[in-house]
């Protein structure tokens, strides 16, 4: 596929869908130049590290992956559809979310309000359920009666998975999770992730660009300039098994990130089903 003429969002047979695609994609915030010619794409059910230094453009890209930024040229799919019209079928889990420690709000509350943002209308019986399937499936159904504010910072973090995962999202994007997380936490996040992998699209941003848990299936790296020089481009990267390191890294076996061995960022070794470069 040339960069030039990327292919249309169509799958080939037995290959599951291209859920989010960017093509050719530029954007500077006035004279900054931070992303050019950007072309990547993930297939429904991928677990995908994105990742990239400090100041590479990761927010920004996931402001255009939302809709909440346009770019300057070429286009980005998200299911199908603009980013502004697909947006509301995505799990957003942000790096950090302010509040009141002095608001009493219960963990089961903060779940079901992904649900009620999500749909637009008032709380029904249906929502309780899904609060509490999203409360097991992060293995928290035991604290949904609690003080949000009780809980740690390890816990708190997989309620914001819980509420991100409350609406049934298509996709799930983490920023930076594991941030100033002790590595427990880390562990019961990954196995929370662990589970999910492969039911639902997952999308993890962020800065650590060496080792990335064994759950990925790819990694894109946000890095070189483009050669216009008009900003940074995405490529993606081979993951090497790493023996010797302690398994409790990343919630399992950590993969390193080859920066010296890259493959065009708009191939498709697809993971999931084996199958040859698209
Ligand atoms: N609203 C804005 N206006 C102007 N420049 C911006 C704006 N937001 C970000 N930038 C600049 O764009 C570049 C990319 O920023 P961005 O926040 O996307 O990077 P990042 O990879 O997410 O960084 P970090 O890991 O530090 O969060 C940086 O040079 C940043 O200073």
């Amino acid at each position: 596929m040339s960069e030039n003429n990327p292919m249309p969002d169509v799958s080939l047979p037995g290959k599951p869908p291209v859920v989010l695609r960017f093509s050719q994609v530029g954007f500077s915030y006035g004279n900054l130049a931070v992303l050019a010619g950007v072309n990547f794409h993930i297939h429904e059910g991928e677990f995908i590290a994105m990742v990239g230094p400090n100041g590479s453009g990761k927010t920004t890209l996931l402001k255009l992956l939302l809709g909440l930024e346009q770019p300057d040229s070429g286009s980005i799919k998200l299911l199908d559809e603009s980013p502004k019209h697909a947006r509301n079928q995505i799990g957003y889990v942000p790096q950090h979310v302010t509040y009141d420690p002095t608001f009493p709000i219960t963990v089961r509350e903060v779940v079901c309000m992904g649900r009620v943002l999500a749909t637009s209308y008032k709380k029904t019986k249906g929502d309780d359920e899904a609060t509490m399937q999203a409360l097991a499936q992060v293995d928290l159904a035991d604290v949904a009666d609690r003080p949000y504010s009780e809980l740690s910072g390890g816990q708190r973090r997989r309620v914001l998975v819980a509420r991100a995962l409350v609406a049934k999202p298509r996709m799930l994007i983490l920023d930076e999770p594991t941030a100033n997380m002790d590595s427990e936490s880390e562990i019961r996040l990954f196995k929370t992730l662990g589970k999910l992998k492969g039911k639902t699209t997952i999308l993890i941003v962020t800065h650590d660009m060496s080792m990335v848990s064994s759950l990925t299936d790819r990694v894109f790296c946000i890095g070189g300039h483009h050669p216009s020089g008009k900003g940074r481009t995405v490529v993606q990267h081979v993951l090497e098994p790493v023996s010797h390191t302690p398994e409790d890294i990343y919630g399992g076996k950590v993969m390193r990130v080859l920066h010296d061995v890259e493959i065009p960022s708009d191939t498709c070794e697809n993971p999931i089903q084996g199958a040859g470069d698209e």
